[in-house]
């Protein structure tokens, strides 16, 4: 059987998928798989992937280097701060972006202010785009010597051996380059898995598998590391509405979602009620955003989702980090996006096509402009 259930509660049904038997099973396990994957899709708008093709030790040294690229000093990741909707790369501070539906800025700004998110992230694009460079630690920090020296915490002022640290843990250039090595090739994967999940949806569509391959082969994506710092349980309790992440939709064809074990992360059901999308060890949540909605007619479901105070018991009176790792997908910035075959019928009440063409960079950058 192709699908198990990983998150089942108020008519949210969010299967655990062994992605294998897409990738390497016989014709009729992937073809089952593909429906499977769709299905999810069309009705949670979430699904979990098994056996899916990115080793765990290759994740696990995307965290381990997440953790200690956020324990770099405050000045020096401001240093590597994001900067435009344009670039989308780089360092956001707590609090700096505020995930919301709101496309009103002054809306989005009242918000802001009221509850910040409890969270720091860093945002990675695909290399190479013109005028969007990425804010490598190695090329930002260490090349300048000047750049560094001025910051206010510590740092080794040798010709070869620049070194930060923080905590008496030394940040080496050494180390800065391995970050972006590791980076550089989790970035690839992810491209290349995003492509495997779109041929399953063009399956189950009954599209030609390769149907959306010239739309996702560029690889416009962006890998988030995201941090939500260790938090007292008393900042939830005092204020109701306090989470680490808003209620969101993300923005562009399906998330790839690596969490750790500490939990949080929720999902909205069709009952209006957000439900725990409980860390499962090895998996990958993946979720269909709002661009592949909009491409599929709604078809296809962009759900809403937020991260909370962990459910698990706690000991003690302060809530432990929690590291994730989200990538996001877009189809080819360059691309027009207009509704796939199949998921219209003009002349059909209730099947006619909603939506009008829109370029997928030109929808990206819209929707990120809103939200900084
Ligand atoms: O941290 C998480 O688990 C979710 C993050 C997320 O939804 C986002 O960054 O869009
Ligand atoms: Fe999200």
């Amino acid at each position: 059987m192709a699908a198990e259930t990983a998150v089942s509660k108020d008519s949210l049904h969010i299967p655990l998928i062994d992605f294998s038997l897409f990738t390497s099973g016989a014709s009729t396990a992937k073809q089952e798989t593909a429906r499977a994957v769709l299905h999810g899709f069309t009705t949670a708008g979430f699904i979990y992937l098994k056996n899916h093709p990115i080793p765990p030790d290759v994740v696990e040294a995307v965290f381990a280097q997440s953790a200690r690229f956020f324990t770099r000093p405050k000045a020096q990741k401001e240093a590597l701060a994001w900067t435009t909707a344009r670039a989308n790369r780089g360092y956001s501070a707590l609090g700096q972006e505020k995930v919301t539906q709101l496309t009103d800025r002054g809306e989005i700004e009242k918000l802001r202010d009221g509850v910040p998110d409890l969270k720091e992230s860093f945002e990675i694009g695909r290399e190479g785009e013109e005028g969007c460079p990425n804010q490598w630690p190695d090329e930002k920090l260490y090349s300048q010597p000047n750049t560094i020296n001025g910051m206010t915490n510590g740092v080794t002022n040798g010709t070869s051996t620049h070194s930060t640290s923080t905590n008496g843990v030394a940040h080496t250039e050494a180390e800065a380059k391995e970050f972006k090595t590791v980076m550089q090739d989790f970035f690839s994967r992810c491209q290349s898995l995003h492509m495997l999940v779109m041929r399953a949806i063009a399956l189950g569509l009954s599209l030609p598998e390769s149907f959306f391959d010239s739309y996702t082969d560029t690889g416009d994506n962006t890998l988030r590391l995201l941090h939500y710092p260790e938090v007292s349980k008393q900042v939830f309790a005092q204020n109701q509405a306090q989470v680490r992440a808003g209620a969101h939709t993300d923005y562009g064809s399906i998330t790839l979602l690596f969490q750790d074990g500490r939990g949080g992360l929720q999902v909205q059901s069709p009952e209006g009620t957000y439900v725990d999308a409980t860390p499962i060890a090895g998996t990958i949540v993946v979720n269909a955003a709002d661009l592949l909605a909009r491409w599929s007619n709604d078809v296809i479901k962009s759900t809403k989702h937020r991260v909370v105070e962990p459910p698990a018991p706690l000991e003690g009176e302060v809530h432990p980090p929690r590291y994730s790792v989200a990538y996001f997908c877009n189809p080819n910035s360059e691309k027009a996006i207009d509704a796939i075959p199949g998921t219209y019928e003009e002349g059909v009440p209730g099947r006619e096509k909603k939506y009008e063409m829109v370029k997928s960079g030109e929808y990206l950058m819209r929707r990120l402009e809103a939200t900084y």
